[in-house]
This record gives structure tokens, C-alpha cells and sequence, in this order.
């Protein structure tokens, strides 16, 4: 299989005004998770204001428990800002980025949810309105992910390409060995992608970055490949981190993957997409502990990190369970 998806827009054909009136009475809320991101975060709402009132319903910065000026910055810049301790507070928060997504489904309204990330350098308004295109324009359509060229920057060095490590060295083969049918998929970690909330919310939410991993095989696995499309738009940058950041940042998305499927088997068998239990297997605190190596005054020394690789359940067994009378609990 050459896992090419069917849904894969080189150019977006759809004009502003088709848009707005395929959008019709849908409702689209933006979110935008953030943590410490008082650089950047002002930057991201301005590109997304001019679209309130027309193919936005709302723009929620959810913040993750900066503590720099983000909040402040993102409400003057025209945000609604919610903070994850207040949302379903019944509920620890445990940190990571997938916690805040997913509480971020309890803080908004819209039938749809565009996720950007907060640290985007010049981001491009019309972000927004290309990862609305096949929600609103193709029928089956759940989730859209978006591709885009990633400059790198490193210190004060920056080049064009090379940007997203991580999605080159592990996500895009881990996904070809582990789920073919999601190897044509450009940048599966890219943090700006738009979904239905009756996808996001029958499906768990891994904690930490194997959010975008996870809801992707879990989506290909209940919808299948056609529930997903993937739209150009254009450049992306954002702000790089370290090598023993990406490093850690790779152990929980692995940890996501080995929550949910095993290796393909390989040719003449089956596509090797075992599910595994993940609701009962990976709660919201499991996690592990990863040891990285760093150079101390000539000596390499081990350091550890905990990494958090479990998952929240989906956001409708919670509702269910609320209904129910019973506790939401951890
Ligand atoms: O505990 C956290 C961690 C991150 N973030 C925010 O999440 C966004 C992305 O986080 P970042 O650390 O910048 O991730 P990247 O290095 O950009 O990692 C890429 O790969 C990740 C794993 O798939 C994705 O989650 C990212 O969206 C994607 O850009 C930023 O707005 C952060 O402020 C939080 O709100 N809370
Ligand atoms: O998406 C990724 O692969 C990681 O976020 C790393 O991105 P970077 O290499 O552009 O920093």
C-alpha cells in the first residue's frame, strides 16, 4: 500500500466566499494551546481576528499554566482566554500538551475545532480557511491536517528546509511500519489541523505530544483513511527546540504508538493494525522515565526526564459518566 491519501490538496481550490457559505450554520471554534508562549502567542490571534464573524465563531487561547505574559498577551490581542486548571477542574490537570486539547473540548462550542499552535513565527492567515476547506467541502471528511515547507533555525543559524525532526526520523516511518494506510500523511505532527468534535470527542486524547499521533491512528482506525485529508499551506515556522527536547518529545509520541498498534507484519500478511486497549491500558498518569546523555565538562552524563505517555478517555464517556451521576474522577 502507498498509504497516498485520497483528500491531498497541492493548491486550495476554494474561494473565501464558497466557504463561508458551505459553512452555512456550522459553528468553528480556533484553539490555540499555550504555555509560555508571550513571544508568539499575540501574533497567531491577530492572524485569525479578521475571520470572527464569518468562518470563526471564537478564538480560545487555552493556557497550559504559563507563566509568563501569554495570558495577557493573547487577551489583548482579541482572545478568549481560558486557563486548563478551570476547565473540568473536578479533573488534575497532568502537563503536556494533549491535556490542554483535550479540556480545550469542554471550553468551547464549535462543531468543528481548528487547532494552531501558539509559537508560530509570521503565521499565515489564511491557515485557518484552508483547513476549514474539506470539512466543510467533501463529504466523510473528520480531520485535516496541514503540509507545509519548515524552515529550521538553529541558535542564529536558519535555513529554508529542514525543519521537523521528529516528523522525519520517527513519525512518518514509525507510521509506515506500524500503519501503512497513514504513510502518505506529509506532517502528521503539525500542530495545525481541524476536526469535528464528534470525532474529537469519541476518541482518547494521549496527554502529552502524542496527541496528533494518536488521534491519527485512532481516527484511521474507526473511520478509515477517507475520514482524513491534508491541505498545502505554504510555509510553517515555528520556534525549534533542542535535540533533548525533541528527544523526549519523540519518546512519548513512541509510547503513543505502542499504546495502539503493532509492527506490519510485512508483505503477503495483513496490514499489521492491532489495536490495543488503550482507554484501559494507558490512563491519563502512566508514564515513564527516558534517560539522555549530555556533556559536562568533558564527561557525558546520564539525565532523566519523566515523560508522560498515557491517555484521557474520550470526551463522550466522560460526558456519559456525568449523566450517569457517577464521579468524572482522574
Ligand atoms: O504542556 C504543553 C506543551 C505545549 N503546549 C503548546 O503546544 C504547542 C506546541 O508545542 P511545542 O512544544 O511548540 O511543540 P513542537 O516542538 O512545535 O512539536 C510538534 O510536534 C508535536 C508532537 O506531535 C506537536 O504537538 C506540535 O504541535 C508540533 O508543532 C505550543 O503552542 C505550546 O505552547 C502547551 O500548551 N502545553
Ligand atoms: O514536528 C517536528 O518534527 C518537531 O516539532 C521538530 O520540529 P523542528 O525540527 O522544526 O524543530
Amino acid at each position: 500500500m502507498d498509504g497516498s491519501l485520497s483528500h491531498t490538496y497541492q493548491t486550495q481550490p476554494w474561494t473565501r466566499r464558497e466557504l463561508e457559505q458551505a459553512k452555512g450554520e456550522t459553528t468553528v471554534s480556533v484553539v490555540l494551546p499555550a504555555l509560555n508562549e508571550e513571544d508568539t502567542v499575540a501574533g497567531v490571534v491577530e492572524s485569525v481576528r479578521p475571520l470572527v464573524g464569518g468562518l470563526v465563531d471564537e478564538v480560545v487561547v487555552v493556557d497550559s499554566g504559563s507563566t509568563d505574559a501569554t495570558p495577557e498577551r493573547a487577551r489583548d490581542a482579541g482572545a478568549r482566554v481560558e486557563r486548563c486548571r478551570d476547565i473540568l477542574p473536578e479533573i488534575e490537570p497532568v502537563p503536556g500538551k494533549g491535556d490542554v486539547l483535550w479540556r480545550s473540548l469542554a471550553a468551547t462550542s464549535g462543531d468543528v475545532l481548528v487547532f494552531l499552535d501558539s509559537d508560530l513565527v509570521e503565521p499565515d492567515p489564511a491557515f485557518v480557511p484552508g483547513l476549514l476547506g474539506p470539512l466543510l467541502c467533501d463529504s466523510g471528511v473528520h480531520l485535516v491536517k496541514g503540509f507545509y515547507r519548515r524552515p529550521l533555525r538553529v541558535e542564529s543559524e536558519e535555513w529554508d528546509t529542514g525543519g521537523g525532526r521528529v516528523t522525519e526520523l520517527l513519525a512518518r516511518p514509525v507510521l509506515d511500519a506500524f500503519r501503512p494506510a497513514l504513510s502518505g500523511l506529509i506532517q502528521p505532527l503539525g500542530g495545525e489541523y481541524a476536526a469535528t468534535r464528534s470525532l474529537l470527542e469519541s476518541v482518547p486524547f494521549a496527554t502529552g505530544y502524542g496527541v496528533e499521533i494518536g488521534l491519527l491512528l485512532d481516527t484511521e482506525q474507526r473511520y478509515g483513511a477517507d475520514a482524513l485529508a491534508q491541505v498545502n499551506l505554504g510555509v510553517r515556522k515555528h520556534r525549534n527546540r533542542s535535540l533533548l527536547q525533541l528527544g523526549v518529545m519523540a519518546r512519548q509520541i513512541l509510547g503513543t504508538v505502542l499504546s495502539r498498534c503493532q509492527p506490519d507484519p510485512g508483505p503477503g500478511t495483513n496490514t499489521g493494525t492491532r489495536p490495543a486497549t488503550n482507554e484501559e491500558t494507558a490512563p491519563a498518569s502512566t508514564g515513564t522515565v527516558l534517560t539522555q546523555f549530555v556533556q559536562v565538562a568533558g564527561e557525558w552524563l546520564p539525565t532523566s526526564t519523566e515523560v508522560s505517555v498515557g491517555d484521557r478517555p474520550p470526551m463522550n464517556t466522560l460526558r456519559a459518566r456525568s449523566a450517569a451521576g457517577v464521579p468524572a474522577g482522574p
